[in-house]
């Protein structure tokens, strides 16, 4: 049979030379890893898009020519320029025909063009046939896609980010970089590096870029929303994160663009429904973020405030931190409901220490269970002085010793919904001999647990929906560790939940969807992982409704049964524990001296006394009102207000059907002569 000739020859994987459209330089630049076949096909689909971009760009160039042409045309033979001149020197009148002359002239100059211009085309028609027309239609269009191409700087946006954007920026870098400068986080002539080119991650695109010199990634962050407008996304869409550590500097940013919003698909629910136990000293699961990462939260050795308007998850956020430590049978919780619905009600059946409801009793019984646990955590520092190295290594509480129940050291919780209701308490107090409120000694014991508790093992949750800079005294706040704010009214509300200035840094929670239940800004404590690395992130919590919640309790008691930890309000004993007082008041002191309130002077006790809540809930009370009700002389009344730091303001009350303009007092001005107010305006709030 006929054979073919057969060779000997090795096969060799042959590379072709790969053309890059990136610059050499920057091509060099780039991680080996991204010069690979992805590159290369970036680099084709780059080509294409662009190939088939080309039409379109030159009929809209040419169409912008004409447009700039018959501008330019009509400014000349208007005589803009001459006219301008002479209405700025006021000569108007005295060069009118003077303009007119010219204006005629430049008319007769455009026929006689014009006329010229129509003869030699019709000539040259003639004899040499309709080339001529086409090769003067191709000289014209060029001329006109010259004169109307986009200019660098040019106002307005471009026509190119016009129609679905996420997808072009991805095909064309130029589009980036236009969006930079729309944006102004870079100048004109300024431009971006890719570091990596848009690849697919999660349900958006991701890419990351190093800024030009001296340009900050910091400043891409503050202004998100800028650069979410100039490619025309929602806020929500786009996350743009500082690169740091290896790999990463101070102008390198990464951002990720959803293709629709990340936050309107279902909630997911909590994973620890599925759990059997938690080990509290882990990262309970707390939700997601845009890209669908889980965030966990750290709750041993910090604390968390969880502050939003009504109705936007706050009772489902604290409750998520809450159940990594009801799943631990080894912790404690105080459960402490301002609010007195049914939120809380399935952790009675395990929690040491349980009030539900906002009458005075409640708060009596939350400042007496607060006195308590400070007292426990002074007794565990002493124990814990006591205990020898290898138990107890540093004054810290650990794991093993948390779980050791002989030691009497559990990781213990204090879980605080609706703050507010005992911290605005306005009832008078007297603590170590010194008049406060009752509000503000729940307020300086939380501040106490707060900056002492951690290393005992003590984990205080709060959460607000009044998180105004009355509500938590800035003491309290300034040591709160974890923060994490659903939507509220204003950034100054944002500001008091996330830390000052957080909105300058570009987290504001204000900007929160109403529709987007359970989103909010966390910050973590600045020792966790995530902390270290970011400020703050956009997450939505888990979804744990009452019924996972009521599952999650059951199993929290049974595990507790089961250990033989079940104690305090869960076993019927509420009874207070012997407590030093005057040792609680002794550390309280010197911690917050400052935030006491020496004697009130007798007449603002009287005011106080005579607004009672309404010391709070107000924010003017007329003198009139006052002079009546206290029974005073009004114009004593009014120096001695003055004398005491309460100068009278004028604002309008209602009076019958309309407005009246009456003297008063702002109870603000009140609350701050009587030391019950704390640093107000602090972090740049407004008073009214
Ligand atoms: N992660 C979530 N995903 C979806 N929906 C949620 C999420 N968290 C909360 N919600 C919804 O938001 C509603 C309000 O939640 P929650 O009761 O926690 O609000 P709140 O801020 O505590 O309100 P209030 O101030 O009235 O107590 C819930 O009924 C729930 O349906």
């Amino acid at each position: 049979m006929p054979v073919q000739p057969v060779y000997d020859g090795e096969a060799v994987a042959e590379r072709g030379e790969v053309v890059p459209r990136v610059s050499p330089g920057r091509w060099r630049s780039m991680p080996s890893g991204l010069r690979s076949r992805d590159v290369l096909r970036h680099a084709v689909n780059d080509g294409l898009g662009w190939l088939v971009r080309v039409p379109g760009r030159v009929l809209r160039a040419v169409g912008r020519g004409v447009v700039v042409g018959f501008r330019a045309w009509r400014r000349w033979v208007r005589v803009r320029d001459y006219r301008e001149a002479a209405a700025q020197s006021e000569k108007l009148a005295d060069k009118f025909v003077e303009i007119r002359a010219l204006t005629l002239f430049r008319w007769k100059v455009t026929g006689a063009v014009v006329g010229v211009a129509a003869v030699a085309v019709a000539v040259g028609h003639l004899v040499y046939g309709s080339v001529v027309l086409w090769g003067l239609a191709g000289v014209v269009a060029v001329a006109l896609a010259v004169a109307g191409r986009r200019k660098d700087g040019a106002p307005g946006r471009k026509a190119v980010l016009g129609g679905p954007r996420t997808l072009t920026w991805t095909m064309d870098a130029q589009v980036l970089v236009d969006a930079f400068r729309d944006a102004k986080l870079i100048g004109k002539d300024e431009s971006l590096r890719l570091v990596e080119r848009a690849t697919r991650v999660g349900d958006g695109w991701a890419v990351t870029v190093d800024l030009p010199a001296t340009r900050k990634a910091v400043d891409v962050i503050k202004s998100r929303d800028a650069l979410a407008s100039a490619l025309a996304v929602d806020e929500v869409q786009l996350i743009v994160e500082r690169v740091r550590g290896r790999g990463g500097h101070a102008g390198r940013v990464f951002f990720w663009v959803a293709d629709e919003d990340p936050y309107a698909g279902p909630p997911v629910r909590t994973p620890l429904v599925e759990v059997e136990r938690w080990d509290a000293w882990q990262a309970v699961p707390f939700g997601r973020d845009a890209r669908g990462r889980r965030i966990d939260l750290p709750l041993v050795w910090t604390s968390l405030l969880v502050g939003a308007i009504p109705r936007q998850g706050k009772t489902f956020a604290a409750r998520l931190a809450a159940s990594g430590l009801v799943l631990d049978p080894y912790a404690r919780l105080y459960v402490f409901d301002g609010k007195g619905g049914k939120d809380w009600d399935a952790a009675e059946q395990l929690a040491y220490r349980y009030v539900c409801g906002d009458e005075l009793t409640q708060a009596y019984a939350v400042r007496d269970h607060l006195v308590e646990l400070v007292a426990e955590v002074q007794a565990r520092y002493a124990r814990m002085a006591t205990l020898d190295d290898a138990v107890c290594p540093e004054s810290k509480i650990t794991p093993a010793m948390s779980r050791d129940v002989e030691l009497g050291m559990p990781v213990t919780a204090v879980i605080i919904d609706e703050v507010q209701v005992f911290l605005e308490s306005p009832i008078r107090e007297e603590v170590g001999g010194k008049k406060t409120t009752l509000g503000a000694y729940i307020a300086d014991l939380l501040t106490y647990l707060v900056r002492k508790g951690p290393a005992a093992g003590v984990v205080v949750i709060l959460a607000t929906q009044r998180p105004d800079s009355n509500t938590i005294p800035s003491r309290l706040r300034a040591v709160l560790g974890s923060r994490f704010a659903l939507r509220v009214m204003d950034w100054r509300d944002s500001n008091i939940v996330l830390g000052e200035q957080m909105n300058t840094r570009g987290y504001d929670a204000s900007t929160l969807l109403p529709s987007h239940k359970g989103v909010g800004i966390l910050r973590p404590d600045g020792e966790t992982d995530a902390g270290a690395d970011l400020v703050a992130m956009t997450v939505r919590t888990y979804y744990m409704p009452n019924t996972d919640w009521r599952v999650i309790c059951e199993r929290g008691r049974a595990l507790r049964e089961a250990a033989g930890t079940l104690g305090g309000h869960a076993v019927g004993d509420d009874a207070a524990r012997p407590v030093d007082s005057s040792a609680v008041v002794g550390v309280l002191g010197s911690g917050a001296a400052d935030a006491w309130t020496d004697e009130v002077p007798e007449l603002l006790a009287a005011v106080i006394d005579h607004l009672g809540e309404e010391l709070y809930e107000r924010d003017f009370v007329p003198t009139a009102e006052l002079v009546e009700a206290l029974e005073v002389d009004a114009g004593t009344f009014g120096r001695e207000m003055g004398e005491l730091g309460c100068p009278p303001v004028r604002q309008y009350v209602p009076h019958g059907d309309g407005v009246r303009r009456v003297r008063g007092y702002l109870t603000a001005d009140v609350r701050a002569a009587a030391g019950l107010a704390d640093e107000i305006g602090s972090d740049g709030s407004g008073r009214t």
